[in-house]
C-alpha cells in the first residue's frame, strides 16, 4: 500500500481499549465444547450469489442434524417468501428432531419480529435471535447519527415484543429461548455493548434454569485475535448476572483469523460458538466451525458433532451452496492430507508403516506432517501421497505398495523414485497411481531388448542333487538361440547359461520376491540387483509373472538388459 494510502487507517487502540488488566485467558486450554449452533443456513446462506433454494436447504439442514448439531439458524423467516416458507415446511412436515432446536434471526423492528412468530407458529422449540447494530459506525452511518440511548431503545423495544410474542408462543405449546446480538460487538464501546445487553436482560429475566443467549459478533474482524478475547472476558467479568447467560461467539474472518479469535474467546469464558460448515458467510466469511471442531479432536476433546465423513460433507455443501472446498483448507480440502515433497513423503510413509505395526498396542496417533488420522474423517491413505517433480523415492514406493502391490525393495527405491520424479518434471505434471505403474513398468519390468526370455525347461539333475539345468530358447540382440546352463537353483541357472555365452558381465548381488493379490489369479513379483563388474554399477529389475520361478528369471533378464544401457 502506499503511504499516502495507509494514512487513512485508524490503529483500533486508538479508537477503544479493554479495560482489562489481570487477563486470565492466556493461562487457560481449551478442555470442553462448547455448544455449537450452525448459521449456515442463515449467515451463510445469505452471502451466496445464489441464495439456497428450499430444496438445498432442506438437503443441508439434514446434514447438520446428521453432524450431530442441536441449534440450527434455519433462515430470516421475515426476509422473503422462501425463508418463511423454507421454515414452515420444516414445522409442518416434522423435519425438526426433538433434541435440535431450530433459530430464526430477526431485527430489531416490529414488523419483522411479528412475521418470524407466524413463521414459528407450531414449532417445538425454538431460539429467536433479536439484533441490532451497536457500533459508533453504525449508529453514525447506518443510523443516521442517532444516540446511544436511541440505539438502545430499539433493543429494548424488540425484546419487549419478543417477549410478549413468546410468551404467546409459550401458551400454545412452544418452547422458546431467547437470544440478543448487539451487532458488531467488537466495534462497539465495550461499556456500553454491555449496558445493552444488560437492558435486554432486564426484559427477558432470564434465570439460571432458563438462560436466555447474548450472542456478541465479532461481525467485522477488525483486530487481532487478543482483542477479541479480552472483549470476551471483560463481557463475561463485568456483566451483571453472568450464571443466566449463555455467552455466544459469532466471529468472522476478515483478517483470516476467524478461528484464533473464537479459540481464544473460549478461553476467555464463552460457552457457545456460531459458525458455518468451511467457513461460508458474508465476505472473507464466517467462522469454520469445522474448523474449530477438528482442531478439538485432535488435541483429544469429543466436540459431539461427527465429521467422520468429511468428503460426503463437502460434496452436499459444495452442491447446495454452490461454493467450493479450497484445496488447502483444513481439514476438507483436496490436498491436505497429501504430501508432494520428497522428506515430507519419508516421514508420512515411516510414521504410517510404524503405525500399521503398533496401532493395537499405542493408540496415540503420531504421524509427523499430520495433525489427524485422515481416516477419521472418511479420508484414505492412498490420498495421502501423491507424485510431481518435488517427491521422493519413499513416496513412489509407498505408492507402489499401498496402490499396486507391489514392495519394492528398499535399496531399489532410489532408481525408481529418481525416474519417475525425472519422468514428472519432464511432463511438468503430478503423476497418478497408474501412470507411475507405467513408468515403472517400461523401466524396469519384464523388459525384453536386448534379451528376451522365450520357452524354459528345468531338469533336476539326479546325479547331482539340488542342482538343476535349464534349457531357455532366447532372443539376443534380434537372433533366436538356445542356451543352457547348470546350477543350484533356476537363476543360478539362467545366470549360468548367459556366461556360457560369453554375455556375463555382472555379479549378482540381490533378489527378493513376493506374491501379489490372493487367489488364483495371483501374480508373483521378483526383484533382482545386478553389479556391472566393468564399473560397479548397481542396477536392480523386476518380473512379474503367475509363476514365481519364471518371474525371477525376467527379474533377471530386465536387471541384464538394463545394464546394457551404459550411462551417457
Ligand atoms: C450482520 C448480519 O449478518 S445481520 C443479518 C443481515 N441479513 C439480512 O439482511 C438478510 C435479510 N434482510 C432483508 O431481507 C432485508 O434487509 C430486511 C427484510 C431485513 C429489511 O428490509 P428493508 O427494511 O426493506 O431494507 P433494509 O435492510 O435496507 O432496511 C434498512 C432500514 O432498517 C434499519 N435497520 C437496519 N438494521 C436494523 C436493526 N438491526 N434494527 C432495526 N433497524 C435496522 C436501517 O436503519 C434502515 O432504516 P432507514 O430506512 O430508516 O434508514
Ligand atoms: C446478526 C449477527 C449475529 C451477525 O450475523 C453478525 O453480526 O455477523
Amino acid at each position: 500500500m502506499k503511504p499516502s494510502s495507509i494514512r487513512k487507517y485508524v490503529p483500533f487502540h486508538r479508537r477503544f481499549s479493554i479495560p482489562l488488566k489481570d487477563r486470565q485467558w492466556p493461562d487457560r486450554v481449551i478442555e470442553q465444547a462448547p455448544i455449537w449452533c450452525s448459521v449456515d443456513l442463515r449467515d451463510g446462506n445469505q452471502a451466496l450469489a445464489i441464495p439456497m433454494n428450499i430444496e438445498e436447504k432442506l438437503e443441508m439442514f439434514r446434514l447438520l442434524v446428521q453432524v450431530g448439531f442441536k441449534q440450527i439458524e434455519v433462515g430470516f423467516p421475515s426476509a422473503s417468501q422462501t425463508e418463511f416458507d423454507f421454515l414452515r415446511r420444516l414445522v409442518e412436515q416434522g423435519e425438526i428432531p426433538d433434541d435440535v432446536q431450530v433459530q430464526i434471526l430477526v431485527q430489531a423492528r416490529e414488523h419483522l419480529i411479528r412475521r418470524s412468530f407466524e413463521a414459528l407458529k407450531g414449532v417445538k422449540r425454538a431460539i429467536v435471535h433479536l439484533y441490532n447494530s451497536t457500533s459508533p459506525l453504525q449508529r453514525k452511518i447506518t443510523f443516521s447519527d442517532s444516540s446511544k440511548d436511541d440505539i438502545k431503545a430499539i433493543a429494548v423495544k424488540g425484546a419487549q415484543l419478543v417477549r410478549q410474542l413468546a410468551d404467546e408462543a409459550e401458551a400454545e405449546g412452544s418452547e422458546i429461548t431467547m437470544e440478543y446480538s448487539p451487532e458488531s460487538f467488537n466495534d462497539t464501546e465495550i461499556d456500553y455493548a454491555i449496558e445493552i445487553c444488560e437492558a435486554v436482560m432486564d426484559v427477558w429475566k432470564p434465570t439460571v434454569e432458563r438462560r436466555m443467549i447474548l450472542n456478541l459478533p465479532a461481525t467485522v474482524e477488525w483486530t487481532t485475535p487478543n482483542v477479541h478475547a479480552d472483549q470476551i472476558e471483560y463481557f463475561c467479568r463485568t456483566v451483571k448476572g453472568r450464571e443466566k447467560v449463555w455467552i455466544s461467539l459469532h466471529t468472522h474472518n476478515d483478517r483470516g483469523t476467524g478461528v484464533a479469535a473464537t479459540e481464544l474467546g473460549l478461553l476467555a469464558g464463552a460457552d457457545r460458538v456460531e459458525g458455518t460448515l468451511f467457513g461460508n458467510g458474508e465476505r472473507t466469511g464466517n467462522l469454520d466451525i469445522v474448523n474449530v471442531a477438528l482442531n478439538m479432536n485432535s488435541h483429544g476433546i469429543d466436540t459431539g458433532l461427527d465429521f467422520s465423513n468429511l468428503p460426503h460433507i463437502c460434496e452436499v455443501y459444495e452442491r447446495c451452496t454452490r461454493m467450493s472446498v479450497h484445496e488447502r483448507h483444513p481439514y476438507g480440502g483436496e490436498l491436505v492430507f497429501t504430501a508432494f515433497s520428497g522428506s515430507h513423503q519419508d516421514a508420512i510413509k515411516k510414521g504410517l508403516d510404524r503405525r500399521k505395526k503398533s496401532a493395537e498396542s499405542d493408540p496415540v496417533w503420531e504421524v509427523p506432517y499430520l495433525t489427524i488420522d485422515p481416516e477419521d474423517l472418511g479420508r484414505t491413505y492412498e490420498a495421502i501421497i501423491r507424485i510431481n517433480s518435488q517427491s521422493g523415492k519413499g513416496g513412489v514406493a509407498y505408492i507402489m505398495d499401498t496402490e499396486h502391490g507391489l514392495e519394492l525393495p528398499k535399496s531399489m527405491h532410489p532408481e525408481v523414485g529418481k525416474i519417475v520424479n525425472d519422468e514428472a518434471d519432464r511432463q511438468q505434471k503430478e503423476l497418478n497411481a497408474d501412470e507411475i505403474r507405467e513408468v515403472f513398468e517400461a523401466h524396469f519390468v519384464n523388459l525384453s531388448k536386448p534379451l528376451s526370455l522365450g520357452e524354459y525347461e528345468l531338469f533336476h539333475q539326479t546325479e547331482t542333487p539340488g542342482m538343476v539345468r535349464c534349457i531357455a530358447q532366447v532372443v539376443y540382440e534380434g537372433k533366436e538361440l538356445q542356451i543352457e546352463g547348470t546350477g543350484n537353483g533356476p537363476i543360478s541357472a539362467f545366470v549360468d547359461a548367459i556366461e556360457h555365452q560369453g554375455w556375463k558381465n555382472f555379479r549378482l548381488t540381490d533378489y527378493r520376491s513376493h506374491s501379489v493379490g490372493k487367489g488364483s489369479a495371483s501374480n508373483s513379483a521378483a526383484y533382482i540387483q545386478l553389479q556391472d563388474v566393468d564399473n560397479g554399477r548397481l542396477l536392480w529389475g523386476c518380473g512379474i509373472d503367475t509363476s514365481i520361478e519364471i518371474a525371477g528369471l525376467k527379474a533377471l533378464v530386465s536387471a541384464f538388459n538394463r545394464l546394457q544401457h551404459k550411462p551417457a
